[in-house]
């Protein structure tokens, strides 16, 4: 605060108000030109311990973290509002701030006051932003969810606006330094948006206008952000890359188109723009092959409730039942996985492999799964180093990691033979480098300060200079004493004693008539004469003066000797950052697999076979989440497995031709009674597919699977009021979708579509679309369905297959069996349902009258006279009395009950029941 100077005070009381059109302290126009330097971000201004906020920034911060709006000097006349945040916590204002969507520019004393101080007293510390934080660029561990992927996405188009406009993504983790590129089309921006789930999109302004983009992006144009087309420039992308990356030509990373050359060089210009100085610690792009990974769109991912479910919580998703995994990375792992299965059967049979071997070893999955258990996330650590934001802690999580990571490999080295994903794995670990472990080990403390500045981070012993300075400063009597003892040895004079003042420093002090002998000698110390005092004199010595400075430069020196041995140390981090990574990315895959065959093994799951037929034949399939919410809920009822075969029918692949089976593969049409388990049985079929292909166990006895390319769920109806869309309308939209882009190779289900208008308009669009399925696209589908008119297209289709959800009645109740049956569900029990509900008797009963009559009226039989009658609530009131009629007295019982006693004639003991019963119809409610 000292920098604070006199210019940049406020004008005190005593002063005069400066005219209104006084120009801005030295410290104000400094904090006016670096704020217009970045005008859409709040700007973190340093001031010794604290953040702080002027203007507009300090009110909206103030709102923002609930922190008081104070006031400080004047601009213009006006009083400057300002607001801080202490550095020490700025991570959790941050964090706060970047969650309400605001980008920070972090601006800091880029020199020392006291520099500041020799250009004048007026004069202020030179300031600059170092960093702008947004939700794509956070590293902090305190910023960041362990088990959640930060992602940062560059948007490019190439050529102009259109439907033939190429586009390309590039992402980073900039947490872990992961870098990967991949191309797009307008069709499918969506679903590569949502298998990314960004944090942060950022794209050229044109690109950013185009409203078929903004259609495209859907949801996530709240993220998106546009910057200058300059830095998606397609002419200089790839020398951009380059020497990004330090190499003359991009030749050796493999093959990238134009297009997503120029989003990952948009993507290094943007970190360049918010990270500045900082260079993170990228990996080298690795391309995304087109078609490796399954399409799902942002609706069948909703509706899938993969990753969080439809009320935007994690509990209750796919991802929440099956994690199993122990570390951040793990998690992490395991659902950028689940966001994108894969579609080549050699990957997902390699990753299958190593679950197997685990399922299969539950010893060695045990004595891994220990090793693992709160294993250091070494790639965020490295990440942070990189950026120059790295701690002692987290070279710390590094000497962790290394020695634990060599504890893993020797538990892989003793298991024999491996698959190929375990036997990669156990290489990159051993490819952990030995040289910055030894030399963590040496250096480090065991405790470690969160900053570097603390000092305390290396440990004692590990460097003599540091062992020196830190003895003198923190152990200076010790030394003193040493020394004085010695001089005493070597003087025979058992009375020196060495003291200190502010005028000599340390000296030696002996009696007055010992001086003497001190001076002249000719041997040893050399001590010369300072001062003679009545009953002492004083000395000082080579020695003594030497160790003053040291005294006082030990603190200083320690503190440089610490961050020497800091930036050591993380220098060789960085260094090493690719092997680490590796080894990060070992432990991590470790995890998934142990985690999964964990998983497989407690929840008695099955290998699925995986290929590239269009098979698709499941035994004794479950809903992982359902089935744990049923147990969850300590209800008696068991799930239900339930088998689904949309296979080619047997022999398909010999008859040819349009209408004939041909190499498609089947539709079944379920009907059933509502909370029969149709959508359940939907849903668990489209979660074995992401499962087996995510390369995991899947909750059934048998599935084979023939790669699925593109999933399709559209699963009940919501309404996107946001978007201005209606129920219908969002129904329309997502199943126009499906009917589009739906190929050979994809899996549809399909529950209810046409149910959110008049039931004939709704009837027909579900049956034209289940006969598109069926012809055009050709591809295994699954359709629930309410109308049961539907079912004949299985005597019409050859590839339909009619099934529905059992159910027993008894006694006039309903009993669901969730069984999934061939055949054709002979009613709703919709009205049963209701009544399950607890719609009012009086309802229930008028709609059972009302089905009735429609029924009859369906089979050509006269129609009784429900329907013509006048609505139930008039109907009901038609019988007795609808004449306005005053409101019947409510009648008390008690009055009759009381008139009826007589208390002259009753005995004591039936006085005494009355009273009883009086009270009891008062208990009872019955006034
Ligand atoms: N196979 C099963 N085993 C046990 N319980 C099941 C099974 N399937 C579904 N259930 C239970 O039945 C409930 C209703 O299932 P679901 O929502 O799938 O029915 P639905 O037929 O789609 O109903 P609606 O037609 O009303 O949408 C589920 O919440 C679950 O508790």
């Amino acid at each position: 605060m000292s920098e604070l100077l006199d210019a940049d005070l406020p004008d005190g009381p005593s002063k005069p108000a400066p005219p209104a059109a006084a120009a801005p302290t030295p410290m104000m126009a400094q904090y006016i030109e670096i704020k217009a330097a970045n005008p859409d971000c709040l700007l973190f201004y340093r001031m010794g311990d604290f953040y702080e906020l002027f203007f507009e920034d300090a009110a909206v911060a103030a709102q923002a973290l609930g922190i008081q709006l104070t006031k400080r000097g004047k601009h213009l006349g006006e009083d400057i509002p300002m607001a801080g945040v202490p550095v020490a916590n700025a991570d959790d204002y941050l964090r706060r701030l970047i969650s309400l969507g605001h980008r920070v520019a972090v601006c800091e004393q880029i020199e020392d006051p006291a520099e500041a101080k020799k250009r004048g007293a007026k004069s202020v510390v030179k300031r600059d932003v170092v960093r702008l934080v947004t939700p794509g660029t956070i590293t902090e561990e305190a910023l960041l969810e362990p088990g959640r992927v930060n992602a940062l996405v560059a948007l490019a188009r190439l050529g102009p606006a259109g439907p033939a406009a190429e586009f390309a993504l590039a992402w980073t983790d900039l947490s872990t330094g992961s870098f990967e590129t991949g191309s797009s089309d307008l069709a499918r921006l969506g679903a590569d948006l949502a298998r990314l789930d960004p944090s942060e999109i950022v794209m050229a302004d044109p690109v950013f206008a185009d409203p078929e983009v903004a259609a495209a992006l859907g949801r996530f144009r709240a993220i998106a952000r546009p910057e200058p087309a300059s830095l998606f420039d397609g002419a200089t992308a790839g020398e951009r890359v380059a020497r990004f990356f330090g190499v003359a030509t991009l030749d050796g990373f493999g093959d990238f188109p134009r297009a997503e050359l120029s989003a990952a060089a948009a993507l290094l210009a943007y970190l360049g723009k918010t990270q500045l100085a900082a260079r993170p610690a990228l990996s080298r792009p690795r391309r995304h092959e087109p078609g490796a990974v399954m399409l799902i769109d942002a609706a069948t991912r909703a509706s899938l409730e993969l990753t969080r479910t439809t009320s935007g919580r994690t509990a209750g998703s796919l991802l929440s039942v099956i994690d199993r995994t122990l570390t951040g990375a793990g998690a992490r792992l395991l659902a950028a996985r689940l966001a994108a299965p894969l579609t080549d059967t050699a990957a997902i049979a390699e990753r299958q492999g190593a679950v197997a071997r685990l399922h299969g070893d539950g010893g060695l999955r045990t004595a891994l799964r220990a090793g693992l258990k709160s294993f250091p996330d070494i790639e965020r650590a490295v990440g942070r180093l990189a950026l120059g934001r790295g701690g002692p802690r987290d070279l710390g999580c590094l000497r962790e990691a290394l020695s634990r990571g060599r504890l893993l490999a020797d538990i892989l080295g003793k298991a024999g033979d491996l698959p190929a994903e375990t036997a990669e794995g156990l290489a990159a670990l051993l490819a952990l480098p030995e040289t910055l472990a030894a030399e963590l080990d040496r250096l480090l403390a065991d405790d470690l300060p969160l900053l570097a500045r603390e000092g305390g981070l290396v440990a004692a012993g590990a460097i003599p200079q540091l062992d020196e300075a830190r003895a003198l400063a923190d152990d200076t009597r010790r030394v003193i004493a040493a020394l004085q003892a010695r001089y005493a040895q070597e003087t025979g004079l058992r009375s020196l004693k060495i003291r200190h003042n502010n005028v000599l420093g340390y000296f030696v002090e002996v009696p007055e008539a010992q001086g003497p002998g001190l001076m002249g000698r000719e041997d040893g110390t050399r001590f010369t004469h300072r001062q003679t005092l009545a009953s002492a004199m004083r000395f000082s010595t080579l020695e003594l003066s030497e160790l003053e400075t040291r005294i006082a430069g030990a603190g200083a020196e320690a503190l440089r000797l610490e961050l020497d041995a800091f930036a050591h140390l993380s220098a060789l981090a960085v260094a090493q950052a690719e092997p680490l990574k590796a080894g990060a990315a070992a432990v991590a895959a470790l995890d998934v697999a142990a985690g999964l065959a964990e998983l497989a093994s407690a929840e008695d799951w099955s290998r699925p076979s995986v290929d590239d037929s269009l098979a698709f034949r499941i035994e004794g399939g479950r809903h992982p989440v359902v089935e744990a919410a049923l147990r969850a809920s300590g209800s008696s009822q068991r799930f239900v497995s339930n088998d689904c075969d949309l296979s080619p029918p047997a022999g398909a692949s010999r008859a040819k031709g349009r209408g004939a089976a041909g190499d498609a593969g089947a539709i079944w049409l379920l009907t059933g009674p509502n909370m029969g388990g149709k959508s359940t049985f939907l849903r668990q079929n489209a979660l074995i597919a992401v499962l087996a292909q995510i390369g995991a166990f899947v909750p059934a006895k048998h599935a084979h699977i023939g790669v699925v390319d593109r999933l399709f769920s559209r699963v009940g109806a919501s309404d996107d009021l946001a978007e201005g869309r209606s129920t219908f309308m969002v129904e329309m939209v997502e199943t126009a979708a499906i009917l589009n882009q739906a190929g050979p190779r994809a899996l549809v289900i399909l529950d209810e579509i046409g149910r959110g208008t008049a039931t004939y308009d709704g009837l027909s669009i579900a049956f034209a679309s289940a006969e598109h399925l069926h012809e055009a696209n050709r591809c295994r589908a699954l359709f629930a369905t309410h109308f049961h008119e539907m079912t004949v297209l299985a005597t019409r289709m050859k590839r339909v297959r009619n099934a529905t959800m059992r159910v027993k009645e008894w006694e006039g109740e309903v009993i669901f069996l969730h069984e999934v049956v061939p055949g054709v569900a002979d009613r709703s029990y919709g009205i049963q349902v209701a009544r399950l509900a607890g719609l009012p008797a009086v309802v229930v009963e008028r709609a059972r009258t009302i089905l009735n009559d429609l029924e009859r009226s369906e089979r050509g039989e006269k129609r009784g006279v429900a329907l013509d009658e006048l609505p139930l609530f008039s109907a009901l009131a038609a019988a007795p009395a609808p004449t306005p009629a005053p409101p019947p007295a409510r009648t008390d019982p008690l009055r009759p009950a009381i008139d009826a006693l007589d208390p002259d004639t009753m005995t004591p003991r039936e006085a005494l029941e009355a009273l009883y019963r009086l009270k009891g119809l008062a208990r009872d409610g019955v006034i």
